[in-house]
């Protein structure tokens, strides 16, 4: 299946001079949405997720997905302010701007294998702030899982020596 074909180019969104790899013709596609979901949970499943973790909010409609496939759980990182336990929270810069990622503290049990997960891959700004956290709670981070990567942006550099599965590479 070419995926390309789902995802639609929006020149300067959310600001000028980005190109935003828009993937909501993919999520509207069910067969393609579920073809491309199947073929993150093979790498998932290679790696022995026993936890999805995936930033706000894209990050959560392939993250979620991933984890219902392998019945596994899934742990939201959300912006700031937004989950109601007690939180460890990171700063991070991702390709056009600043936030604040936070995770339940009790989210991960020491040792339990991660994937992490998200829609896209550009600076990996997110993804190792992601990391970070699950890293900072005992997690055993095992794989990332991506639908695209933008690779001129060097994000898997950013991930050290990480196992990276993208689907899509622009
Ligand atoms: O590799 P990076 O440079 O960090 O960029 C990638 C991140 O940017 C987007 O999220 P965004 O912050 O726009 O939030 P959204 O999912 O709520 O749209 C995307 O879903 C990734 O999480
Ligand atoms: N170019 C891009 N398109 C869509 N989401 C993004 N997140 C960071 N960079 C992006």
């Amino acid at each position: 299946m070419d995926f390309k074909t789902l995802i639609r180019e929006i020149p300067d969104f959310p600001q000028p001079g980005i190109l935003f790899r828009d993937i909501t013709p993919l999520l509207a596609d069910g067969e393609a949405y579920q073809k491309a979901i199947n073929k993150l949970a093979v790498f998932a499943k290679e790696k022995g997720a026993e936890l999805i973790v995936g930033p706000e909010a894209r990050g959560y409609v392939v993250g979620a997905p991933l984890a219902y496939a392998l019945t596994a759980g899934f742990v939201p990182v959300r912006k700031k302010g937004k989950l109601p336990g007690q939180t460890l929270a990171v700063q991070y810069g991702l390709e056009y701007g600043n936030d604040v990622l936070e995770i339940h503290v009790d989210a991960i049990q020491p040792g339990q294998r991660v994937v992490v997960a998200d829609d896209l891959l550009a600076t990996g700004g997110t993804m190792s702030a992601t990391i970070d956290l699950v890293k900072k709670l005992g997690g055993n981070v095992v794989g990332g899982a991506f639908l695209i990567e933008l690779m001129e942006l060097g994000g898997r550099n950013k991930l050290g020596d990480l196992d990276v599965f993208t689907l899509v590479q622009y």
